[in-house]
């Protein structure tokens, strides 16, 4: 039975895809930033999206990666409804912290609150991947499971769905996103089709090294296994400044860490708040030189998720 609620506000955080090695298996929700969400159910069947963020996004609900997510909910569910959505993004969109994740799973999630909870987490994934696939052809959850779940989460199986929440001990994330943008879309375009068997044994060798690093709290397991030899060394060339913030970033003291999604954005992980500061100095340092405009996050792992913050 629907919520009798006027609205309600959501708070859908950013996410780190792929974490180095885990290309659409392995991802992580931040504390910051967070796209802002508000919702109500309308009288009336259909979506109304608009956007209070400045972002020239389609609203028509079958172009809008939240509008997607909400046609896809709508269908499962058992009585016809209808959507208002207000949009303000705070994660820019192309950004590579999963700004097309927060939207789709943030529609979910508040629109699910005010149907009452009738669906699940994994329901809302399903959903969601709806708008990832308006996003960039492809419907990937290693965004979606994150921002959803919160923490970090593993996608064992897409079709069908297999989600696994990871354990994972407290880090810092330090991020740096340069103000270009990098399409999902072509980021994935340019990747090759077949990798090389000994590339294909060192990269998983090093998700198994991480999962096994996240579930054990072992810190160096976790640094020493983040190293990709098939995603990286494609698209880094699409990020300048990258190799020389990878290499100082480790210099700092970072576990270690490397195309945050598709990109441009970059992370590094670290166990200690003064190292992840000492890592944002870098790569301030990096692109004030390149003159690329840039913006920097220090945060932490989310264990939360996507979430309904206020009812209005
Ligand atoms: N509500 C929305 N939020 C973000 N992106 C959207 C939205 N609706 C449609 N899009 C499209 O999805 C693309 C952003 O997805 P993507 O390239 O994957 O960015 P990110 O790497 O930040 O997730 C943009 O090109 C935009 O046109
Ligand atoms: N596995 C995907 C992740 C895309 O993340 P985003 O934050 O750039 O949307 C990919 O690498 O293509």
């Amino acid at each position: 039975m629907a919520n009798e609620l006027k609205g309600v506000q959501v708070f859908a955080p950013a996410t780190v895809a792929n974490l180095v090695c885990g290309f659409d298996v392995l991802g992580m929700a931040l504390q910051q930033p967070q796209d802002v969400m508000t919702m109500r159910l309308r009288k009336e069947p259909g979506i109304v999206i608009s956007h209070a963020d400045g972002y020239d996004l389609p609203v028509e609900p079958e172009k809008n990666v939240a509008g997607a997510s909400l046609l896809a909910l709508m269908e499962e569910y058992s009585e016809k409804v209808g959507f208002e959505v207000i949009i303000d993004k705070r994660i820019k969109p192309g950004s590579g912290l999963g700004s097309s994740a927060a939207s789709s799973a943030g529609a979910v999630v508040g629109a699910n609150y005010l149907l009452g909870n009738p669906f699940s987490k994994e329901d809302l994934v399903r959903f969601a991947m709806n708008g990832e696939k308006v996003a960039s052809g492809v419907k990937h959850a290693d965004n979606i499971a994150p921002c959803i779940y919160g923490g970090v989460t593993l996608i064992q199986s897409i079709f069908p769905l297999n989600i696994v929440q990871l354990t994972a001990p407290p880090m810092y994330v330090t991020v740096v996103h340069p103000q270009i943008e990098v399409r999902t879309s072509d980021a994935r375009q340019i990747l090759r089709k077949e990798v090389q068997l000994k590339a294909a044994i060192k990269q998983w060798g090093n998700i198994a090294g991480l999962v096994a690093g996240f579930l054990k709290n072992d810190y160096d397991l976790i640094g020493r296994s983040l190293e990709d030899v098939i995603i990286e060394p494609v698209r880094s060339i699409l990020i300048p400044g990258f190799d020389e913030v990878k290499k100082k970033s480790k210099e700092a003291g970072a576990l270690g860490g490397g195309i945050s999604g598709s990109g441009p954005s970059i992370f590094m992980l670290s166990k200690e708040e003064y190292v992840a500061k000492g890592v944002e100095d870098v790569m301030i340092d990096v692109y004030t030189r390149l003159g690329i405009e840039f913006k920097t996050y220090v945060t932490m792992i989310n264990y939360e998720g996507a979430k309904v913050v206020s009812e209005k």
